[in-house]
């Protein structure tokens, strides 16, 4: 017997309302760890700035230990007084600290690699060490700087072994961070696995304590795999514009908000103005000197474009038959390639009604089956498609 896939509407996945989860965009820092990611001040003002109106949550940035300038690029953004948070990315590391907490910035972001090969090739510290490190750091922010939002990341975490993870996870918890991260750092992890560690996870730390997840994109499952994260009690996904990041990137801004959308649309409508999207991608690709993939989410040239006839039948009578999310409400349209091989005598007939123009049935059997018969060999588009339709019908 065939299996029953469940359509959308009777999916047995709970809904995941979209309240229960925030954005911390690593656009100015992981985006700056990508091979083509050099923002200057200017630029740097102007990303915070777009994603503050999209309605992000957190901007994560770059450690002022980077230069002089980028400490002071960091003030400067801190003087902006956005709506988003402002995180800075350091090492569990008093000099680290102690530059940051100087920066004006609402939260750092602490990490420390777990697994043996941070350990061994990265910073060379045992676990044991790392906790210690974790305590007199965390300890002194929070004398010093109470104020502070507090993130530790076990980086490497999926690599790292289950006991040390849990130990330093229940550490941190307990020093009173406001959140744990979970970076699957080479971008190993299967969904499965992050599902299954968030859960662990969740059981070792305290109640209050939220959960960040940051995915790389090595085996193509940054998406999945920070869905999975929410799915089992994640609170926080950074996420790249474009997904750009160290070697092939992260989780995507775009492709992860198009995963969430739907299960709670209104809620991410609530939530962000997501018809900035093309603006944010389009300033990235600007910034970087590269094109929007022609397959990104969303925003691709071709992310809404229909073309076989079978497909263009039912759009034209409701374009949900074909499409999970509806491009308005990202601020994108679709594109209806009726000029093609793959066409049939629906899409041409919607064509003709456009024009004003109306076929028999014999005739438009005809000027589809010559529709198709010349694509075959030439590319057609709608200005070459308009005119045949209106010789046909006078011929
Ligand atoms: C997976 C990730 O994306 S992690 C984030 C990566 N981000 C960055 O690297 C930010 C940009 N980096 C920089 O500007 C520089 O690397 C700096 C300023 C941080 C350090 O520069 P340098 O002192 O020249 O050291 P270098 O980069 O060569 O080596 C890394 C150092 O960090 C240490 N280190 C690595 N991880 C940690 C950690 N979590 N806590 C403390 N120290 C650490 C290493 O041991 C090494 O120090 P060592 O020379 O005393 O052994
Ligand atoms: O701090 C973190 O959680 C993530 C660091 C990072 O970029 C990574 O591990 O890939
Ligand atoms: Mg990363």
């Amino acid at each position: 017997m065939t299996q029953q896939i469940p359509s959308p509407a009777q999916s047995s996945v709970p809904p995941i309302p979209a309240r229960s989860w925030a954005i911390i965009d690593s656009t100015l820092r992981e985006g700056e760890q990508f091979a083509r990611g050099n923002f200057k001040s200017d630029d740097k003002i102007e990303v915070a700035r777009a994603l503050d109106a999209f309605g992000a949550e957190y901007i994560e940035l770059t450690t002022p230990m980077v230069s002089p300038q980028t400490a002071c690029d960091i003030r400067k953004l801190a003087d902006l007084n956005l709506n988003a948070k402002l995180l800075t990315h350091v090492r569990c590391h008093m000099e680290d600290v102690q530059r940051a907490v100087d920066t004006g910035v609402d939260g750092l972001d602490l990490l420390f690699g777990t697994s043996s090969f941070l350990r061994e090739f990265s910073h060379g510290k045992n676990i044991g060490q790392i906790i210690e490190s974790a305590q007199t750091v965390i300890g002194w922010i929070k004398a010093h700087h109470p104020e502070l939002e507090l993130r530790f990341s076990a980086e490497d975490t999926f690599r790292s072994e289950e006991a040390d993870l849990m130990a330093v996870y229940r550490a941190v918890s307990d020093l009173g961070v406001h959140r744990v991260g979970l970076a699957d750092t080479v971008g190993v992890a299967t969904p499965r696995q992050v599902y299954a560690l968030v859960r662990e996870v969740r059981n070792v730390i305290h109640e209050e304590c939220g959960i960040e997840f940051h995915g790389h994109n090595d085996t193509g499952c940054a998406v999945s795999n920070a869905y999975e994260a929410i799915e089992a009690g994640a609170t926080h996904i950074d996420t790249t514009i474009l997904g750009i990041g160290e070697r092939n990137g992260i989780t995507p801004l775009g492709g992860f908000l198009a995963r969430m959308f739907t299960f709670d649309p209104q809620g991410l409508v609530d939530k962000y103005n997501l018809e900035l999207l093309p603006e944010l991608d389009n300033m990235i690709a600007r910034m970087v000197g590269l094109p929007i993939p022609w397959n990104n989410y969303l925003t691709g040239e071709f992310a809404y474009n229909h073309k076989a006839g079978m497909h263009l039948k039912a759009i034209y009578l409701n374009p949900g038959a074909y499409e999970a999310i509806p491009p308005g409400a990202f601020g994108v349209g679709r594109r209806i390639q009726a000029a093609s091989k793959v066409t049939g005598k629906h899409a041409i007939a919607y064509k003709a009604r456009e024009l004003g123009l109306h076929y028999g049935e014999d005739a438009l059997r005809r000027v589809t089956d010559h529709i198709k018969m010349l694509a075959e060999n030439d590319d057609l588009d709608d200005a070459h498609l308009e005119a045949l339709l209106r010789e046909w019908v006078s011929a």
